[in-house]
């Protein structure tokens, strides 16, 4: 369709609708947000970034990324619900205001495009990417084992048929090193935000060790606060602590990565619920899902500003 006024926010979508609707979005508020190739994936789909920006030039930011996983349709739907929201609250939400006054956000939707096609056409909890290699019967990686941090470390499988395979060499994926190359071509990310769902958690690193990182005190804080925000929006309750402690060791992640890059602010979401639908969370939840998830997400861009 022609604009994104006809675009059901509380419901899932195809690989094409929501190409669709980022067309259509960025259209229509294209005062403030811009469309950015930052590469393509292994079955050679586009790989899209959003940008969010009132002016400036390389300014901080913050990075924004959902789907990685391509079995957690609520994260892309909670992304999309989000892009709408940032633009509908700039000019009348004072703190989104002041955020994107003086920061950039960039915002990946369908971070994994090839495992999400398959999502919808043939394997509804397919988790990994898609790609293909010689002499390797079973098909894709896990995009979040695939970063150089702790790259191959325990929480991460070498067996190519594992649903944790971290594939043969770091940045071995299209679909990382699109991220790897933006990000640090880019060079002043602030924060990244990467969103899985499910569980009820928000967490920070390490994944790869109980080591504390160097700010601990700090993230267990806004985390804290991030937690308290979004428990005011809808009564959920998460839990929150660094990745190893708080659910599992798991090596070469997105934000060990983010956080050895110097992204001191690196967090990763597990969205709702706790197990009950799991992956296959009723289209009725996204909108509250990504009103309480706002609220998390704002305290930590307020913060990252303000720091
Ligand atoms: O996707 C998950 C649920 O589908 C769990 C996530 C947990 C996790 C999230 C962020 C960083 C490290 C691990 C995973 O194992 O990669
Ligand atoms: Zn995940």
């Amino acid at each position: 369709e022609r604009s994104t006024s006809s675009f059901s926010y509380s419901s899932y979508h195809t690989l094409e609708e929501i190409y669709s609707w980022i067309d259509n979005f960025v259209t229509e508020h294209s005062d403030i947000v811009s469309k950015i190739q930052i590469g393509h994936s292994f079955e050679n789909r586009s790989i899209l970034v959003l940008k969010f920006s009132t002016g400036g030039s390389q300014r901080r930011a913050v990075w924004i990324d959902t789907g990685i996983h391509s079995r957690e349709w609520i994260t892309h739907a909670t992304g999309i619900w989000t892009a709408k929201k940032i633009v509908s609250e700039y000019g009348k939400d004072r703190i989104l205001t002041n955020i994107l006054n003086a920061m950039d956000i960039f915002m990946e939707i369908v971070t994994n495009p090839d495992g999400f096609a398959f999502t919808h056409s043939m394997n509804r909890l397919w988790r990994k990417n898609k790609s293909t290699r010689p002499g390797i019967f079973c098909i894709g990686v896990d995009l979040n084992r695939n970063w150089k941090s702790g790259f191959g470390g325990n929480g991460s499988n070498n067996n190519p048929c594992s649903e944790t395979y971290h594939g043969p060499s770091p940045q071995s994926e299209s679909e990382v090193a699109a991220i790897v190359d933006f990000i640090t071509a880019h060079g002043n990310i602030k924060a990244l935000i990467s969103i899985h769902s499910y569980s009820q958690m928000l967490m920070y690193p390490y994944g790869r060790s109980l080591e504390p990182v160097s700010n601990q005190k700090e993230l267990y804080n806004l985390a804290k606060d991030a937690v308290q925000a979004l428990y005011g929006v809808h009564g959920i309750e998460y839990i929150y602590g660094s990745i190893s402690t708080t659910l599992y060791v798991a090596s070469g992640i997105t934000v060990d990565w983010a956080y050895d890059s110097g992204i001191k602010y690196s967090f990763s979401f597990e969205l709702r619920d706790t197990g009950r639908y799991g992956f296959l969370l009723p289209a009725s939840q996204i909108v509250p899902t990504a009103q309480e998830t706002w609220m998390a997400i704002r305290t930590i861009m307020e913060h990252t500003q303000n720091h």
